[in-house]
Formats: C-alpha cells, structure tokens, sequence
C-alpha cells in the first residue's frame, strides 16, 4: 500500500526531482563547485538553520508521547553540534566572512523557505510540522543517495562533509522514522489534511529554488 508520504512525495514529483538532480548536487558529487558558489549556499543554509532548529524543537513539543519526543530531541542536538561544527569549519575553508557567518543578505528563496517553516512552527501540528521537516530531511537523503554519490569525485571536506551529514545508516533511519510518523498522523480532518499538503508542497518548491538561488549573485 502507498504510504502517506510516498503520495505527497509522488504529487510533488517534477519539483522534487528537479531538486535531487538540480546541477548544485552534479557539481557538489563531483567536486567541481565553485568555491563562490558553495559558500553562497551555506551562508543562506546557516540562517535557514535557524527557523530549521525552531522546527524541531516544535517537533519536539507538538510530539504526542515521550517515544516520538526522544529522537526528535536527540536529532536536534546533533543538529546543533556536528552539523554546525561541519558549516564554522567550512565558512574557515572558504574564507567566508563574519558579517556573511552572522547576518548576511537573505535572498528570496531563503525567506520564502524560512517562512515556510515559520508557518509550520505557528500552527503547532505535529503532522504540519512533519511535513515540512520530512520534505526537508528525505530530499536531501535522496540526493545524498543518488547513484553517483556512491562514489563521488568529490574529495575536499567541504564538499564530502555536506554529503556526508545526508546519508550513511543514522540518517536514512532518522528519514525512515520521520516519514513513519509522518504517516502514522496521517490527519482525518480535511483541513488539516489540506495544510499538511500545501506546506510540503511550498517546502519542495523552496528546495529547488534553494539550489537555484546559490547561483544567483
Ligand atoms: C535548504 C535545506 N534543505 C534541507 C536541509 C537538510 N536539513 C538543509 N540543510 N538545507
């Protein structure tokens, strides 16, 4: 049987697909990104990590039970060490500077995105806020898994590093365990089942524009 998340994942599938085989991840895998390019899509990561750690925090209170709040938690606190040690470490590497590190100019795809997940948080739906946080987290497995990044060309921390924190073993389990609970609340009411849509709907056109956006001055 189609899951929940498999039928959002499939009414999204142009938009999705455009984003796993967006030219950013073709020249991340292969190591061929500029440097101009890539520090311009972390510095707009950083600031989306913010709205992003809010999300999981509401994750983390909208979760019905203890059993869901404890890897929400526990993503959420390697969230905010590993992943962000990855992004100071290649901010260094890429010579990004402090005023770009702390508040930077935000482009339209990044606000667009932030509110997106501003309007998750708002609503404080478990299923809402999943639907957003597994768009962002699944995407990403997906490109991190592509076939050619089995192998990927790419070699200097900056770029295995970012495809590194996108798959291996904890990864696709945290992924497997979102989407599950993602169709585990599965919502009855029509209008809530019309928000979860919309909002994974803005989430993956926000991914692709997101990659588009880092080759836009
Ligand atoms: C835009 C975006 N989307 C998703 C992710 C992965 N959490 C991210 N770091 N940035």
């Amino acid at each position: 049987m189609t899951t929940f998340s498999q039928r959002l994942r499939t009414a999204n599938d142009a938009e999705w697909r455009a984003a796993v085989e967006h030219r950013f991840v073709d020249e991340l895998l292969a190591g061929t990104v500029d440097d101009g390019v890539l520090a311009h899509y972390l510095v707009q990561d950083y600031q989306f990590c913010d709205a992003f750690t809010m999300l999981l925090g509401q994750a983390t209170a909208s979760a019905p039970d203890l059993a869901a709040r404890l890897p929400l938690a526990r993503q959420l606190g390697f969230f905010a060490a590993d992943e962000n040690t990855y992004f100071i470490d290649s901010f260094d590497a890429l010579s990004v500077s402090e005023g770009d590190r702390v508040r930077p100019a935000l482009t339209q795809a990044t606000r667009a995105f932030d509110q997106v997940m501003r309007d998750a948080v708002e609503s404080r739906s478990y299923a809402c806020v999943l639907a957003v946080l597994v768009v962002a987290e699944w995407l990403y497995l997906d490109w991190a898994t592509r076939p050619d990044a089995t192998t990927p060309r790419a070699t200097r921390p900056e770029h295995v590093g970012w495809i590194d924190l996108h798959r291996g073993e904890a990864f696709e389990t945290w992924v497997r365990w979102l989407t599950g609970q993602l169709d585990a609340h599965e919502p009855t009411d029509a209008t809530e089942r019309a928000r979860v849509e919309e909002l994974f709907a803005r989430a993956v056109t926000c991914e692709r524009a997101f990659f588009d956006a880092a080759y836009t001055p």
